[in-house]
């Protein structure tokens, strides 16, 4: 039996890493079709037999691309990567799985310089949080370990992910300043929307079944 009931084909993407295994967790629990080839497998476009339905599997920085263009109908996403992306999709729901912070975060003994570095993996998110304090700092973009940078010298402040706090803690920094909470959200491409509503609606009923205190 179809999917959907009009027979609308939905590419969903996916995105790889971190947060892929709760997030399938999430589709199975809203009644998805997971099937092994999404969670055991090195394909990349996974097609559900007998159901209208498609995955593709991305970089998390890569799934709002995909579902602006339209290549992907809808996205699971962490709200990191939107923030930073800025890309033309909706925003459908907040699925609350993913969670973590985005902080400003340096060494316990730090003070305001006259030429603050910051050193991170989110430039914009980074440039319009002090834009909006009102202060003017440098920012430095790294792809990763941005921990090393308050350490070594590089900058003096980092604006990064924050969940146990544990890699923050081993390298001898401290959480400076709450940017914003992080979850993972649904995502739609505007044209799909208005073209797939019933497919794209029927998923986001789905989804919203399952997220505590939503149904
Ligand atoms: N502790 C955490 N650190 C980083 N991301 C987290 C954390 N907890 C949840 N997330 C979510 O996971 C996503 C990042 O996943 P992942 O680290 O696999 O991607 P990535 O940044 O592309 O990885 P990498 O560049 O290290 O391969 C973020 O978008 C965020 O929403
Ligand atoms: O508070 P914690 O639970 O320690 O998690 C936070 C760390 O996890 C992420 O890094 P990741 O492992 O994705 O590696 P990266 O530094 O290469 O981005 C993030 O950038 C922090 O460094």
């Amino acid at each position: 039996m179809a999917f959907f009931a009009n027979e609308q084909k939905l590419t969903i993407a996916m995105p790889k890493g971190r947060i892929f295994e709760e997030a399938v967790h999430f589709l199975q629990q809203a009644g998805l079709e997971v099937t092994a080839e999404l969670q055991d497998s090195r394909k990349l476009v996974i097609p559900v037999e007998n159901a209208s339905l498609e995955f593709i599997l991305a970089k998390p920085a890569d799934v709002p691309t995909y579902v602006e263009y339209g290549v992907a109908d809808v996205g699971v996403v962490g709200k990191d990567v939107l923030l930073e992306e800025e890309r033309d999709v909706y925003e459908l729901l907040d699925l609350q799985i993913g969670y973590c912070r985005m902080m400003v975060a340096g060494l316990p003994d730090w003070k305001p310089t006259d030429s603050p570095r910051v050193a991170t993996k989110y430039p914009k998110i980074a440039s319009r949080y002090f834009r909006e304090q009102g202060q003017q700092v440098e920012v430095i973009k790294l792809n990763g370990s941005v921990e090393l940078a308050p350490m070594i010298g590089l900058a003096d402040r980092i604006v990064d992910i924050v969940s146990t706090g544990r890699t923050l803690k081993e390298n001898g920094l401290v959480e400076l300043e709450h940017i914003c909470e992080i979850t993972t959200r649904l995502i739609a491409n505007r044209a799909s929307y208005r073209m797939k509503s019933e497919a794209v609606d029927d998923i986001a009923g789905k989804f919203l079944e399952v997220i505590p205190g939503r149904k």
